[in-house]
């Protein structure tokens, strides 16, 4: 029935959510932490990678790496039952925001004067 009568009528308090939405819900808070965690850990090794390229003054941007990345991620989704390109525009979001902190780290490394041998 679609309207039962007095159920998420205005003025009527609401009927409790179904314990099975109450659990999925549980597992996508947890699931939504870990990812927070995991990127936090991702973008400790980036910004270390960064700072390295900054000091040898090699460019924030490697579209050689960046391709074999999806071209295993685009793998890795197929086999977890996740659409390729989903898993393509949510890494490439992530490298969008890599690159522009190796780019501010490039910028802020004062660059080294090759030393003048006596
Ligand atoms: C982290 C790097 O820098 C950039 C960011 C990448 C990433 O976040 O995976 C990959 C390639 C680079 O464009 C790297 O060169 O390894």
């Amino acid at each position: 029935m679609k309207n039962e009568p007095g159920k998420n009528e205005p003025g009527q308090p609401k009927a409790p959510p179904p314990s099975e939405l109450t659990q999925l819900r549980a597992s996508i808070d947890n699931i939504d932490a870990a990812l927070i965690y995991m990127l936090a850990e991702r973008f400790r090794c980036t910004d270390t990678v960064g700072r390295l390229k900054a000091l040898h003054q090699l460019p924030p941007t490697d579209l050689e790496r960046e391709n074999q990345q999806l071209t295993r991620l685009h793998q890795i989704a197929l086999q977890a039952g996740l659409p390729p390109a989903l898993a393509d525009r949510f890494f490439r979001c992530i490298v969008e925001s890599v690159v522009t902190r190796h780019r501010q780290f490039a910028r802020e490394l004062p660059q080294e004067k090759p030393s003048q041998e006596k």
